[in-house]
């Protein structure tokens, strides 16, 4: 990733900038000639009907569109990272592993590794960030603190992952992400799968990291729209077709 020498531009209140961003699977159009931009912790909440390309976006922000062979993509994605600009789609191969550590993402529904709740914490920070056990263990605490978990889990981390409630699991998913320091955070629907007791913890959450970090969400709800979000971005047919 390029280094900011120290710029003006390093000190920008500006996250992402998304200049005629265009993305298709075999051919076919998910996103059409997106531009957009997103401010620093700032919580943009995108909506829109199923297929209009709202994940498609979010990936498109962390590069893991491209793990899917057919995925063509056109058009520049901007990051304003603590290290520098990082030109999203023109970074090679090698530069993504650290790109999805600044740009983290919890999916849908929760994605856990198999193993302890521990492991699922410990792992990324010692295989993909090569901590220490010891410098891994002494961050994860924080991180289950920001997902309002640590009280729930905090005597029990030798425990399977799977034994936690499915609300608990996607707070573990956000803990996992957070625990490895990302700037921008891309949460794909995370009260999707949740009843709403366990979704109004995730939301009271996000609110409290949005003082933190830069958010970008998918949702489908109206009340989390109108709790969480500063930016609302409305997309249709893979274009967005509403900024409030
Ligand atoms: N890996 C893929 N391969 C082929 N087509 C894909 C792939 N990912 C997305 N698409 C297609 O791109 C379009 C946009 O999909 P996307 O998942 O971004 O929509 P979405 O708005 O997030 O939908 P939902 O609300 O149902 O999750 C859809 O037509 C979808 O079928």
């Amino acid at each position: 990733m390029s280094h900011c020498p120290q710029g003006a531009s390093c000190k920008s209140s500006r996250i992402a900038t998304i200049r005629n961003l265009s993305v298709q699977f075999n051919g076919r159009t998910a996103l059409d000639d997106i531009n957009l931009m997103l401010e620093k912790h700032k919580v943009a909440v995108v909506s829109g009907h199923s297929g209009c390309g709202k994940s498609t976006l979010l990936k498109a922000l962390n590069r893991l569109n491209d793990s899917d062979g057919n995925c063509h993509t056109q058009g520049d994605i901007e990051l304003m990272l603590s290290s520098g600009p990082v030109l999203v789609n023109r970074l090679p191969q090698q530069g993504l592993p650290q790109l999805r550590q600044r740009v983290g993402m919890v999916f849908q529904h929760p994605q856990l590794l198999p193993g302890s709740i521990e492991d699922n914490l410990l792992l990324p920070l010692k295989v993909v960030k090569g901590l220490s056990e010891a410098a891994a263990r002494a961050k994860i605490r924080r991180a289950c603190e920001q997902a309002s978990l640590w009280e729930e889990i905090g005597d029990r981390l030798t425990l399977s992952a799977d034994s936690l409630s499915g609300g608990q699991q996607q707070r573990l998913c956000l803990a996992r992400t957070l625990a490895m320091e990302p700037e921008l955070l891309l949460l794909d629907e995370p009260t999707a799968s949740l009843d709403p007791k366990a979704a109004a913890r995730i939301e009271q959450c996000i609110s409290q990291l949005a003082a933190q970090y830069s958010i970008v969400m998918v949702s489908h709800s109206e009340a989390q729209v109108e709790a969480l979000a500063d930016v609302h971005i409305q997309m249709q047919s893979g274009r967005i077709v509403g900024i409030s």
